[in-house]
């Protein structure tokens, strides 16, 4: 059973509205004590970041507002000064409203001169609810603010795709309610939260095992990669080949040498002949073939390819087409994508496309959502895992599964380092693991590197530097017990 299986997956589930809504109706009846323990939760967290000091809460009409009243009274019963400002008191009768009943302290009025005063500023205005644009009101009072703590999600952004709806003045920490939001790790939202910590509800675990979550932060409890065993050999842990132009060596080579550092057990490199030396003296452990595609893919053991970095657009259309038609499982990158724009449909049958968002979007056309609901429905159309890069990357399945990883550093924003990528993800197809689950490995694991190989070299990194890494990465990997 894999990881993702057993449940442990369920720490790193990413809630969406939806989730969020249908998960208050199932707990419609312990709620006030759910909200009781949202507001304490928020008032602790801050007490362990922040000595005691000038708190001003502003209060939405919604549930938010209401957590908002809660973790004022909270404050106020451990001796913190605190006033509240309503942007808009909640309906008569709410639970929100219960809750600011509740709340005997000082009111002040919701303006930019009050937010200004205070030393802190706790933003619960709007959270996941939030259906349209941030009133000016809003953008101007938070404008005027010192330090923002955000309850669940900054007011203005949408928990579901990271987008921000509105002037938001980024905050210094937000507090996610039972479990991240999609919106918390997305671009430009991510930049807009600050620190994310996550308020532990306690949940009952029935209500929790109900959820059909659909979107995950990436992380080894979502995969398990196949560890060492007594009884390894070469075509145990998985043979890669790997289709290398007649211009661009460097490319393929950085795709085998990752796939190789990251334990593939075999790993060979077809290319052109008049090409093969140069391949031979890059790298002298690579074993270069130079028969035709055809002969070479009478191999049965080579049934996981790398198509793409490193090709042309005619060297991509020779080669993809006669991978998929003997029945390949391909990761298609690079000039495979080049190739296949404006003929999309060219690529159904692969099992793994790599795309940063320029290609994505030579492919599925100019983004009109979400750059996550695009991931999604571009798996689905293809039948097909798609990993969009980014410094969010997104791994998307065609039933509808999303990771989002934001396990990487800006130090991997280097030619090469996604030739890099597209070799772990088939060293990881080659050694038994489903596409999905390999794909959002082999990002995880190549961030991983990514930041040690960072470490080291102050940042400043090539993509030579990951493979000592890769390892360690691997083994960094392992789903935790
Ligand atoms: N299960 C959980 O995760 C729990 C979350 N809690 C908190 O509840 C909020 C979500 O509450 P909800 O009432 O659905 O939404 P909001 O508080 O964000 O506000 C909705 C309210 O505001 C109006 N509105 C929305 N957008 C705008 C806008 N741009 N301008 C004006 N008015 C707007 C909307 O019409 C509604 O009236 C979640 O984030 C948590 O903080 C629970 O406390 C515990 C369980
Ligand atoms: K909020």
């Amino acid at each position: 059973m894999s990881c993702f299986q057993c449940g442990k997956a369920l720490a790193s589930a990413l809630l969406s509205p939806e989730d969020t809504q249908r998960m208050d109706r199932e707990m419609a009846s312990i709620l006030p004590m759910v909200m009781e323990r949202a507001g304490m939760m928020v008032a602790r967290l801050i007490r362990q970041h922040r000595r005691p000091c000038r708190v001003l809460v502003a209060c939405g009409p919604g549930n938010n507002g209401g957590d908002g009243y809660v973790a004022a009274r909270y404050l106020s019963e451990w001796g913190w000064p605190v006033s509240v400002a309503s942007f808009q008191l909640p309906r008569e009768g709410s639970l929100a409203d219960q809750m600011a009943r509740r709340w005997k302290g000082a009111m002040v009025p919701f303006v930019p001169e009050e937010a200004q005063q205070a030393d802190l500023v706790i933003d619960a205005v709007f959270g996941a609810g939030m259906n349209r644009d941030l009133p000016e009101a809003v953008e101007r009072f938070f404008a005027a603010a010192g330090q923002i703590v955000a309850i669940d999600v900054p007011s203005g952004l949408d928990g579901a795709t990271g987008a921000v709806r509105g002037q938001v003045t980024p905050c210094w920490m937000s507090i996610a309610l039972i479990r991240k939001r999609p919106g918390h790790l997305l671009s430009p939202g991510r930049e807009i939260c600050g620190e994310v910590v996550c308020a532990d509800l306690a949940i009952p675990e029935a209500i929790m095992a109900e959820m059909d979550v659909r979107v995950w932060e990436n992380g080894p409890s979502l995969w398990s990669i196949p560890v060492q065993a007594a009884d390894d050999h070469k075509y145990k842990r998985g043979v890669v080949s790997i289709c290398g132009g007649a211009e661009m060596h460097g490319a393929a080579l950085f795709a085998f040498e990752a796939a190789r550092h990251v334990g593939a057990g075999l790993v060979r490199l077809t290319v052109p002949s008049d090409a093969a030396l140069l391949y031979r003296l890059a790298s002298p452990a690579a074993i270069v073939d130079t028969q035709p595609l055809e002969q070479a893919l009478k191999d049965e053991r080579r049934h996981v390819w790398v198509c793409g970095p490193g090709l042309g657009m005619e060297e991509a259309e020779q080669t993809l087409p006669l991978l998929l038609k003997a029945g390949r499982q391909v990761v298609a990158d690079a000039g495979a994508l080049s190739w296949a724009a404006g003929k999309t449909e060219a690529l159904k049958g692969v099992s793994v496309i790599t795309p940063h968002m320029g290609e994505f979007s030579r492919l599925f056309g100019d983004l009109t959502g979400s750059r996550l609901d695009a991931a999604r429905r571009a798996a689905a159309e293809l039948d097909t895992v798609v990993i969009l890069k980014g410094a969010d990357t997104l791994i998307a399945a065609p039933d509808g599964r999303v990771a989002v990883n934001v396990h990487a550093t800006p130090a991997l924003a280097v030619a090469g380092a996604g030739d890099v990528l597209s070799g772990l993800v088939a060293a990881f197809l080659a050694a038994g693991m489903p596409a999905w689950e390999a794909a959002a490995a082999a990002v995880w694991v190549h961030g991983e590197a990514g930041q040690r190989a960072a470490e080291k070299k102050a940042g400043w990194i090539v993509p030579e530097d990951l493979f000592y890494e890769l390892g360690r990465a691997r083994q960094a990997a392992s789903c935790p017990a």
